[in-house]
């Protein structure tokens, strides 16, 4: 396996400050800044990273048992993971034999040399016997990558699953949290292949080296058995072939704790004039504001000045390490390389009587040391990717365990099923809360009470805290002080599945799935995701069936596709494949542009869809499960009338259910309320009746003259 270069960060605790000079080396590496992490024990000592790497990996080991029984127990995996190993290991036992039949060989022609004569049925038997192992070797590769395919196909479902459920399980702040992305990102390491593939790879990897270090080791010991000089003579070709690896050790050891930036203007505002021109998002501004001319001398220009220094990190780190690779033991090497066949030569030239080992033989002697010694360098050398894959495995599996920050209650909600039908009754108590990682209060000190059936709007000023409150009822944050009660009691102690199930929420910054319309509203109410009378009678609820039904592919329509399709190099006149528009330069994915653009659906009919899927939850349903509604500014992007129609349909469907709404306008809600907060930073300043608070003539009733007069 390729040694992969550590780049990723590390789970390890502790920090990393490229000010620190004391422990981290600064290097210029073309416009970049490298800082690379001097080892804190053992520095001067060679290997003592490897001695790090092996500790690391005794820590790991029961990670790898773990995920082995896991491959054995997916479904027919045992058959051809036995498969996969068996043929590896008869695999690496070929070279061996082969040096075997080579030794053999060289003994017939040494004969026929010294005696004139040759074993006609040996010389067959061995020629027998490596077109076999040629041909066997053949069949073994093509059993492996015939094994190789489906197993890592299996292992590629099973463990897709797991990070799947991984991901799936963790709620908002957790999911939120940077340290935990870093964790998930860390399970999923780049370049396709999954953890459980690569660990299969560096395994059979690992055993076919030391089954072949063996085999080498035994072919050696066999030949230098024979011959008299022989100890001498292997000791310096594998010393010689010693000297080579030593020399790339001293390449291959780099500080494994680096980092590296940029802040060279020119390279960093280049980069930018690539992005703007690349990316069809800046294309508007970029024809609107004439830029082209502008940016292509910008661009010029900076190439210009930074010349050689310009490049990727990776690729002028990696020029730099090439230029390292030239000192003495590479100029030495050579010369020491042939040092054994000139000492051969020398005691042949003294004692010609008794010359140790024929030529031929010490060819082999020579090419078995230099294969044993570079595979015994390469296991050596792959401690680090070994500590890294062990370590990947161990990441792998700790994301199914990363615990949630909300913690779940044991309640059951409603506990009687059928008061649900009358509502839900709501209370905040002192509340306050700060988002995770902010210093100021979104809410500070919140308290109201709503009665069941009740229907309540929170007006109030951009950054007030409406839409909080909304999240703190569905649980995606928990409270830092204070209660929120529903049905008197503290919705903590309620089981999360159940609390969330009697309440439905539709947020301002609603996002719609990458599926198809129908399962987009169909996930209002997963249990009757197949009732398409019911997706339908949502669609119509929510005003969206009009022009769903004018859509070619109606409710199976998908908003946006999750799978880009792929083109080849197909005629420039080819404008629409499979039904949709033909995406040339592919650059529209890149650019992050969704095909609901293609669609050319407006923000109001986006916004129906998603009352729809709020309707399918809470009013389509027979059998009410939800209780309390919840809506933050659902007609934001509707026109007055669409607004006007879903507040009539909204009252008149929603029975005795209790409806909290969050809304900038005034008015056509606030008037049908039975309790209006009036919120501004962080706190209710007023709340009441629409008359009430009119009467009050506080700032409830200055806004709502403001927008009453707009309307006049
Ligand atoms: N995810 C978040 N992380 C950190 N701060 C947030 C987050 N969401 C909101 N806030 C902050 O919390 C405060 C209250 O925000 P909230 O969204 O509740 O206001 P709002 O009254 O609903 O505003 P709007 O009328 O604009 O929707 C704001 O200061 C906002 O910046």
């Amino acid at each position: 396996m390729a040694r992969r270069r550590r780049a990723a960060l590390s789970d390890k605790p502790g920090t990393f400050d490229p000010e620190d000079r004391s422990r981290v080396k600064h290097t210029k590496v073309g416009v970049w800044d490298l800082y690379e992490e001097i080892p804190r024990e053992l520095e001067h000592v060679p290997g003592a990273s490897r001695i790090e790497q092996i500790l690391e990996i005794k820590q790991n080991s029961p990670y790898l048992w773990r995920m082995m029984k896991d491959i054995a127990s997916i479904r027919s995996c045992w058959f051809l993971l036995c498969t996969y190993a068996l043929v590896h290991f008869i695999l690496s036992l070929l070279p061996a034999v082969n040096l075997w039949f080579s030794g053999q060989m060289l003994t017939i022609v040494q004969t026929a040399v010294e005696t004139r004569t040759v074993d006609r049925q040996l010389l067959l038997r061995i020629a027998a016997g490596r077109i076999g192992t040629m041909t066997l070797q053949r069949f073994l590769r093509l059993c492996s990558s015939r094994a190789q395919v489906p197993l890592e196909r299996r292992l590629k479902q099973h463990f897709t699953q797991h990070i799947f459920r991984a991901r799936a399980r963790l709620d908002l702040p957790t999911f939120d949290d940077p340290a935990v992305q870093r964790q998930l990102g860390g399970a999923t390491p780049p370049g396709g292949r999954t953890v459980a593939a690569q660990t299969l790879r560096m395994s059979t990897d690992l055993m076919s080296a030391c089954v072949y270090v063996t085999s080498q080791l035994g072919v050696l010991v066999n030949v230098l058995r024979e011959q008299e000089d022989g100890p001498l003579l292997a000791a310096l070709m594998l010393g010689a072939a010693f000297l080579e690896h030593v020399h790339n050790l001293g390449q291959l050891t780099t500080a494994r704790v680096w980092a590296a930036t940029t802040k060279n203007d020119d390279y960093l505002r280049m980069q930018g004039y690539k992005r703007i021109v690349n990316d069809p998002e800046h294309r508007k501004e970029l024809i609107a504001g004439n830029l082209a001319e502008y940016l292509i001398s910008q661009f010029v220009a900076a190439t210009r000045r930074l010349g050689d220094d310009d490049g990727d990190f990776r690729e002028l780190n990696t020029e730099r390490v090439m230029r390292g690779r030239f000192h003495l033991i590479s100029f030495l090497k050579g010369p020491l390389g042939q040092l054994p066949q000139i000492i051969f030569t020398l005691r042949a030239a003294q004692r010609p009587a008794s010359i140790p080992v024929s030529l031929a033989s010490l060819q082999l002697i020579q090419s078995t040391a230099n294969n044993f010694t570079w595979e015994l360098y390469k296991i050596y050398e792959r401690t680090a990717s070994i500590a890294e894959q062990l370590a990947d495995i161990r990441k792998l599996y700790n994301i199914a365990e990363i615990p949630n920050k909300i913690t779940d209650g044991t309640a059951p909600f409603p506990e009687d099923t059928q008061k649900i039908r009358a509502g839900i009754e709501l209370e905040f108590r002192n509340v306050s809360f700060r988002y995770p990682g902010a210093d100021i209060y979104a809410l500070q000190n919140i308290s109201f009470k709503l009665l069941a059936g009740q229907l309540c709007v929170i007006v109030g000023s951009n950054g007030s805290g409406k839409s909080t409150i909304l999240k703190l009822i569905i649980r995606l944050y928990d409270p830092e002080e204070g209660q929120i009660l529903l049905d008197g009691k503290d919705i903590r102690a309620f089981k999360l599945q159940d609390l969330r199930q009697a309440i439905s929420v539709l947020f301002q910054d609603y996002t719609h799935f990458p599926l198809s319309i129908r399962d987009n509203i169909a996930l209002g109410d997963p249990e009757h995701a197949s009732d398409n009378a019911r997706i339908e009678r949502a669609a119509e609820l929510g005003g969206a069936s009009e022009f769903i039904g004018r859509l070619p592919d109606g409710l199976d329509t998908y908003l946006e596709r999750p799978v880009q399709d792929y083109y080849g190099d197909i005629p420039a006149g080819t404008h629409s494949l499979f039904g949709r528009k033909v995406d040339y330069g592919a650059l529209r994915a890149a650019g992050g542009m969704s095909s609901t653009a293609n669609l050319g659906l407006s923000g109001g009919q986006m916004q129906r869809l998603a009352v729809a899927r709020t309707f399918m939850r809470s009013v389509v349903s027979d059998e009410p499960k939800v209780g309390l509604l919840l809506f933050d500014e659902p007609s934001a992007s509707l026109d007055p009338t669409a607004e006007h129609d879903l507040f009539v349909r909204l009252r008149e469907l929603r029975n005795n259910k209790t409806m909290l709404f969050s809304s900038h306008r005034f008015g056509n809600l606030t008037r049908h309320a039975d309790i209006i907060l009036y919120m501004n930073d962080s706190v209710i300043v007023e709340s009441g009746t629409h008359e009430q608070l009119l009467a009050h003539g506080g700032e409830y009733a200055r806004i709502w003259k403001l927008q009453a007069q707009a309307f006049l």
